[in-house]
């Protein structure tokens, strides 16, 4: 499938059918999927909302006049409903944790069936990560930085970097990564986590 790079990092499937929001009320473009329905996994749920007409773009401007960027205000108005299908922010929170987590509990020396299952996970992972558009890129930059599995230390910060790699992409800033195991293993050093 061809696809269109844009400034959020997303890339928008050229399929996308004629008279239908190109961009969200978030200003992200909106990714459609191979039939031309909006993924709910690849948008945020501002703009998914947005495009099945449940949330009008002007309901976000009229409440956040003089704002610098719709995306940089939007989502805090929007309440995550429970118990219902994850959007891209919510998908990538909750697949972070757990791929940090597994860095956590990664042996620090790991054997070599352990370095090979974890380079397998990360590899199947990347290809059967729910929203395509992320896991295409995730891809690529598995192919240019290879994971790097032989340590536990080594994989946290490699992780950390392929984290730090979407902050970028997405304008967050980048996280320490010298700090990646007090915030996914031991808490932080002022107690706050125990
Ligand atoms: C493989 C993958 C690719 C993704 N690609 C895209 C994409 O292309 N476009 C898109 O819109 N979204 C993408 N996402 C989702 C995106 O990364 C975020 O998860 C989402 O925007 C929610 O962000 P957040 O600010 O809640 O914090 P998250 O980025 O989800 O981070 C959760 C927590 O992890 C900690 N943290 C932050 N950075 C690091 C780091 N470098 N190392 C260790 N810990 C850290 C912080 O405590 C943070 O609160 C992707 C997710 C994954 C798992």
């Amino acid at each position: 499938m061809s696809s269109e790079k844009v400034e959020t990092g997303a890339t928008k499937a050229t399929g996308a059918p004629h008279g239908v929001p190109v961009l969200g009320a978030s200003g992200r473009r909106i990714v459609y999927d191979e039939n031309g329905k909006p993924c709910r996994s690849c948008n945020t749920l501002l703009d998914f909302k947005m495009v099945a007409g449940k949330q009008k773009a002007s309901d976000v401007t009229s409440k956040t006049a003089g704002a610098a960027t719709l995306a940089s205000i939007a989502a805090p108005a929007q309440q995550e409903p429970k118990d219902c299908p994850p959007d891209v922010e919510q998908l990538g929170r909750s697949s972070w944790t757990l791929l940090h987590s597994i860095a956590a509990t990664y042996p620090e020396t790991p054997s070599q069936e352990q370095q090979s299952d974890l380079k397998s996970f990360v590899n199947i992972f990347s290809r059967i990560y729910p929203c395509w558009f992320c896991a295409g890129d995730f891809r690529e930059y598995i192919k240019r930085e290879e994971p790097k599995v032989k340590t536990q230390e080594e994989f946290g910060k490699w992780l950390c970097d392929a984290h730090n790699e979407v902050n970028v992409k997405l304008g967050k800033p980048k996280f320490d990564c010298n700090l990646w195991k007090q915030r996914w293993k031991d808490g932080w050093e002022d107690g706050s986590c125990d």
